[in-house]
């Protein structure tokens, strides 16, 4: 039986099941309709990770139909790739060439998400983004993240909060949205299980959690869903990767 959930739009890995912890991340039971991606699962940000530029939020590429290139399965492992070029003609107001791919591959224990992107075209070009996951959460009230105590943070509600000095992170009915300055590992208790998050390539965490009136807002989430998610996202948004032609950028997200 198949472990991972995925669609080409967006390259958006939907579900993973992952022995022994069981289903890793939330999937909102809203369906957008037309070209939307989904609320929930893994999106890819890039080449602009939310609004910090001009682009539209959180880049395109989550917009756009991806290939699926490969699907094993053994008894042990499953693996997908998807990949998809952009040329320097396609979107307007980003005129550059890159060859994206993003792998997932579970196995007992442990799934491995890692995004490529390679500059195709022939001049240097920088981006911000990341991986999106929707963690699934038992409550938000009982979740804990713990391994981000001491780390500079960016909050857009607490902008005089300068370092995080919590020992664990908790979140309540109040929306949260704070950028922190490492990408350290990271242990979430979800309410039943303990997941440690890995990084590399990414240099940043990013926490977000629409809270109880944000979610309302969300058209694409039931008004109760904001507490069974946490959103812990390994980007790149203040350094952004810079790449000259022929160079790529590998970011992973490893879960055991
Ligand atoms: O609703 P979207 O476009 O998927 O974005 C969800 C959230 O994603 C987070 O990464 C951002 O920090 C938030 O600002 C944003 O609201």
């Amino acid at each position: 039986m198949s472990k991972l959930s995925h669609q080409p739009l967006g390259a958006q890995l939907l579900s993973a099941d992952l022995t022994p912890h069981g289903p890793l991340f939330y999937n909102s039971p809203i369906v957008n309709s037309g070209y939307a991606p989904a609320r929930g699962g893994v999106p890819v940000l890039f080449p602009q990770f939310a609004e910090s530029g001009p682009l539209r939020k959180h880049g395109f590429v989550r917009d756009m139909p991806w290939t699926l290139r490969e699907h094993r399965q053994d008894t042990v492992a499953e693996t997908i790739c998807y990949t998809l070029e952009i040329s320097d003609q396609d979107i307007a107001s980003w005129p550059h060439a890159a060859s994206l791919q993003l792998t997932a591959e579970v196995q007992p224990g442990r799934l491995t998400i890692e995004l490529s992107i390679r500059n195709a075209g022939k001049s240097a070009f920088a981006f911000t983004g990341g991986l999106h996951p929707y963690f699934r959460v038992q409550d938000l009230g009982q979740m804990r993240i713990s391994g981000l105590q001491g780390l500079k943070v960016q909050d857009r509600y607490q902008p005089q909060l300068a370092v995080d000095e919590a020992q664990a992170l908790m979140l309540g009915a109040e929306p949260f949205e704070r950028l922190y300055d490492g990408c350290p590992d990271l242990t979430l208790w979800t309410g039943e299980k303990n997941l440690t998050l890995s990084a590399s390539g990414f240099d940043q965490w990013m926490v977000w959690n629409p809270g109880e009136a944000g979610g309302r807002q969300l058209a694409d989430l039931p008004d109760a869903d904001w507490q069974r998610f946490v959103c812990i996202e390994p980007v790149r948004v203040t350094r952004p990767v810079q790449l000259v032609p022929g160079e790529t950028f590998a970011g992973t997200l490893t879960i055991l």
